[in-house]
């Protein structure tokens, strides 16, 4: 019997294949996403990314499978899936030559919004991308940052329910990135859902709940973010640092339970997996102190999810 409480996912895709003549760039796509979560949809270069971003956005037509979107099929209901999404491309196409409030205003009468609704529209969304005083700037004199954030605030004006972001972080800075991610936190907040392209797990295994891993054209996992990073610590590693040179390699491989010991380059420090059917944390530490080593730190390697990564796509992604 179905669950009384089960929902309808924001989007639901099955069974999607699509080639472009001879050249398959999707192979029998399936994964869905759950209401106000935040997706990740991650693959190396040339992995089916924007194609199946296109198809979400009803701009290409699956040629087998369906596509989904609040229940919609995006063949039949162009229109209403169009009226529910908000697709921020990766590249920029901006008039430069314009100011923020220009350009918003542009985009919000094309919308069919009138004077009034544009101006209360366009103070909220400049006041959720945190662009409140940048109102009268001109595109082209904008940090990169910046014009991700316009390109952002211009998705909004449509006060979209599914935003879809093709590798919105490409570019940015470190601070610039945070700064991105906390707006699209507070996005999901306000009950938005988010689909997130990239080519950087690490970056998304903060920010999201949910993730599916692409390769040519396959689907590699699609699920919790949590049960990606239990999969990948399969082997748990950690990382031993001691607080002088000396070659500890040999010792820390002989320790029960221990899979490999790994020399971290230009310190005196060790990546150490281990077994989890054969040796615990705990005792992995007690063996390090039993040594007598110096030890300067002992601490868990987030690395083992880029491997994670790694071992799921053949040509692996940039971490
Ligand atoms: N218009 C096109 N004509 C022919 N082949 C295409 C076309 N668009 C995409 N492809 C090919 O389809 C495959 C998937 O491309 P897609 O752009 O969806 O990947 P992606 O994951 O978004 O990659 P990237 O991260 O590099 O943008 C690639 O091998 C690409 O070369």
């Amino acid at each position: 019997m179905a669950d009384i409480f089960e929902t309808t996912p924001v989007l639901d895709v099955q069974r999607l294949s699509y080639s472009f003549k001879n050249h398959r760039a999707l192979v029998n796509v399936n994964f869905q996403v759950q209401p106000q979560s935040l997706h990740g949809f991650v693959g190396p270069n040339g992995a089916g990314k924007t194609t199946t971003l296109k198809i979400i956005c009803t701009l290409l037509k699956p040629q087998t499978g369906r596509v989904n979107v609040f229940g919609m099929d995006v063949v039949n209901d162009v229109k209403e899936v169009r009226r529910r999404i908000g697709f921020m491309p990766d590249h920029f196409s901006m008039y430069r030559q314009m100011t923020v409030f220009e350009y918003l205003d542009f985009f919000g009468a094309a919308y069919g919004l009138d004077q009034k609704e544009r101006d209360r529209i366009i103070a909220d969304v400049l006041a959720l991308t945190d662009m409140d005083g940048r109102k009268d700037s001109l595109i082209n004199g904008l940090s990169r940052g910046m014009q991700q954030r316009v390109s952002l605030a211009r998705v909004l004006v449509n006060d979209p329910d599914l935003l879809l972001l093709d590798e919105p972080a490409s570019g940015l800075d470190p601070r610039a990135r945070i700064e991105l991610m906390e707006i699209l936190q507070e996005l999901r907040r306000m009950g938005k859902t988010i689909f997130i392209s990239s080519h950087i797990l690490s970056e998304l295994a903060e920010l999201c709940d949910s993730v599916t891993i692409i390769d040519r054209g396959l689907v590699k996992y699609s699920g919790d973010m949590d049960g990606l990073l239990i999969d990948a610590a399969a082997h748990p590693t950690y990382v031993v640092t001691l607080r002088e040179r000396m070659d500890a390699g040999e010792q820390l491989q002989s320790l029960p339970g221990v899979l490999s010991a790994t020399a971290v380059e230009g310190k005196p420090a060790w990546s150490v997996s281990f077994d989890r059917e054969l040796t615990d944390t705990n005792t992995l530490l007690r063996g390090v102190l039993d040594l007598g080593l110096p030890l300067a730190s002992f601490s868990e390697d987030r690395k083992h999810l880029n491997q994670a990564f790694m071992d799921l796509t053949e040509q692996g992604v940039r971490t």
